[in-house]
């Protein structure tokens, strides 16, 4: 099971989520209580080992924006949240990074439709923590895609369970609060994503 951990402000948690063995860790870029700087986010980046992903997270911004932070940033994965249109994955494939398209299931839930290399299932309102019906998505993506939206430590494994994604996607549910993220939750999340 593929687990990203995402919205990591504080090196102790990037810490902890790389020493439990997440795959790959997110910071968002965009309007959140959650956002850090592209600067914030490259000193953050900077204790992350090779094999851990480093994703930045963006939501409506152009593409030459996009492009911008995550150059400043160095996240090493571009992470699209919404309706973002076809033309604006066209537009940062050059970047030579993976893309990630982040859409709620009324979306096209084909991966690569958009020429994106992963696709996120989240609920309609992103870094909500609220849980959706993850069981109504079962069987209709195609590809490699994630879960995401409303998991935590208790849910993880009968959401994976119901939906049957290749892997999964937390912020809120490893936090005490918006935006603060705790390090017994986040080890907590991992150990039930991958052992239930
Ligand atoms: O986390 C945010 O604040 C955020 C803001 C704007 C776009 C995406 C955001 N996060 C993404 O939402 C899900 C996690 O949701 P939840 O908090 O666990 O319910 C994940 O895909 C994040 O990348």
């Amino acid at each position: 099971m593929y687990v990203k951990i995402c919205g990591l402000s504080e090196p102790e948690h990037v810490e902890a989520a790389v020493e439990a063995g997440a795959d790959a860790i997110g910071f968002v870029l965009t309007r959140s209580p959650r956002r850090v700087t592209p600067e914030r986010a490259a000193e953050l980046a900077a204790a992350v080992p090779a094999h851990v992903l480093t994703v930045g997270v963006f939501r409506g911004e152009d593409p030459q924006t996009v492009r911008e932070a995550a150059l400043a940033s160095g996240v090493r994965a571009v992470q699209l949240h919404g309706r973002h249109p076809h033309a604006d994955f066209t537009a940062l494939k050059d970047l030579g990074r993976p893309l990630v398209r982040a859409v709620d299931a009324s979306a096209d839930l084909r991966c690569g439709a958009y020429d994106e290399d992963l696709l996120i299932v989240d609920a309609p309102r992103p870094g909500s923590g609220e849980p959706w019906d993850w069981a109504a998505v079962r069987g209709r993506p195609s590809g490699r895609w994630m879960l995401a939206g409303g998991l935590d430590p208790s849910n993880v494994a009968e959401a994976v369970e119901a939906a049957g994604p290749w892997g999964v996607d937390v912020s809120s549910g490893v936090e005490t609060a918006p935006g603060v993220k705790d390090s017994a939750l986040i080890r907590a999340f991992l150990r039930a994503a991958r052992h239930g």
